[in-house]
C-alpha cells in the first residue's frame, strides 16, 4: 500500500475484529466478536461498556500486544503487526522506573528511541514544564502526589509524539477533583499534538466530557452496540461541560444504551456462567 492511501486512511480501523482466548482448561473464550470501529486522525474516541466486555482487549489488538483472531485491525490503513512506535499507551498503573528521577523517567522514552541524552533531557524538561511540573525534575516518583504522577505519565507518553494514544482507565485511581483537573490537562495537551485517542473508561460522564464520540460495547463477546457523536463545544472544561444542557441530553441517550448491557453483565456474574451457551 502506498503512502497516499495510508495517509487518507483512518488512524485506527477494526473490521469485524474477533478475539478468542484459550482458557486454562483448554476451552475457547470469545472476548470480542465482529467488532467494527473507526477512529479518524486527531479524533478523541471514548469506549464504554460493562465490566469484562472486552474494552482492554480492544486496546490490546490496536497496540499489537495481542493478535486479532479473525477480522482485521488496521493502523493508518495497514494491518497491525506487533508494537508500533506511533502508538503511545497510558494505563491505570503508572509505568515508571521508581529509582529514577522524574526528569530521567520522562527522558527515558526518547533515549530508548535513539535520541542523544542531552537532547532527550532538554525535551523532557520542556514536557515537564508543559504539564506544570517545573521544579519537580529531581523528585523520585514516590515523592509525588497521585495527580502529579499522572502528569508525569502524560509527559512520558506525549514526549514520544504518538499519532495514536491508547488510554485504559488512566485516571481511575485519582480522587474526583484531581481527576477532573488532570482530564483538563489531558484535553489541553491533546489540542497541542492532536493524536487519535481511544480512551477506555467506566465513567460515562468522563467519556462524554472528553470525547468527540462515545462507543458503547455490548456485554461479552464485545461488539459495538452504538456510536454517539458528542457535539459539545471545544475547548471544554470537564468540571463545567457537564452542566451544559446538551451534556445532560447526551448522557440520558447513551446511558439508555449502556444500561441494558451493564445489567446483563451483572446478571451474568450473579451466579451464572462466564458466557452463555453457544457464545464461543
Ligand atoms: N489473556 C486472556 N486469556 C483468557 N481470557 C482473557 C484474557 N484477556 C482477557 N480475557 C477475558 O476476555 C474478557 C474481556 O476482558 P477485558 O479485560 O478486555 O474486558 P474489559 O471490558 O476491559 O473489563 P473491565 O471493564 O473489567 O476492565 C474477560 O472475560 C476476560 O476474562
Amino acid at each position: 500500500m502506498n503512502e497516499t492511501v495510508s495517509s487518507a486512511a483512518p488512524a485506527i480501523e477494526l473490521r469485524r475484529a474477533t478475539k478468542r482466548f484459550r482458557t486454562p482448561s483448554g476451552g475457547i473464550y470469545t472476548a470480542l466478536r465482529d467488532l467494527d470501529m473507526t477512529v479518524e486522525p486527531g479524533e478523541f474516541c471514548a469506549v464504554v461498556g460493562p465490566t469484562g466486555c472486552g474494552k482492554s482487549t480492544t486496546l490490546s489488538l490496536v497496540s499489537g500486544l495481542e493478535p486479532t483472531t479473525a477480522g482485521r485491525t488496521l493502523i493508518h490503513g495497514r494491518p497491525v503487526s506487533g508494537i508500533d512506535r506511533r502508538v503511545g499507551f497510558m494505563f491505570q498503573t503508572d509505568a515508571v522506573f521508581p529509582w529514577k528521577s522524574v526528569l530521567d523517567n520522562v527522558a527515558a522514552g526518547p533515549q530508548f528511541r535513539g535520541t542523544p541524552k542531552k537532547e532527550a533531557v532538554d525535551k523532557a524538561r520542556d514536557w515537564l514544564r508543559r504539564v506544570g511540573l517545573s521544579g519537580f525534575e529531581d523528585r523520585l516518583p514516590h515523592q509525588l502526589s497521585g495527580g502529579m504522577r499522572k502528569r508525569v505519565a502524560l509527559a512520558q507518553t506525549l514526549i514520544n509524539e504518538p499519532e495514536i494514544l491508547l488510554m485504559d482507565e488512566p485516571f481511575s485511581a485519582l480522587d474526583v477533583q484531581t481527576r477532573q483537573i488532570v482530564s483538563d490537562e489531558l484535553l489541553a495537551l491533546w489540542e497541542l499534538t492532536r493524536p487519535a485517542v481511544v480512551f477506555v473508561t467506566h465513567d460515562l460522564e468522563e467519556a462524554i466530557a472528553l470525547a468527540d464520540k462515545v462507543v458503547v460495547l455490548t456485554v461479552g463477546p464485545g461488539t459495538v452496540k452504538d456510536t454517539f457523536p458528542i457535539d459539545l463545544p471545544r475547548p471544554r472544561t470537564v468540571q463545567e461541560i457537564r452542566f451544559h444542557p446538551r451534556f445532560i441530553e447526551l448522557y440520558e441517550r447513551i446511558w439508555s444504551s449502556l444500561r441494558d448491557e451493564v445489567q446483563a453483565a451483572y446478571d451474568r456474574t450473579a451466579g451464572q456462567s462466564p458466557q452463555p451457551a453457544g457464545a464461543a
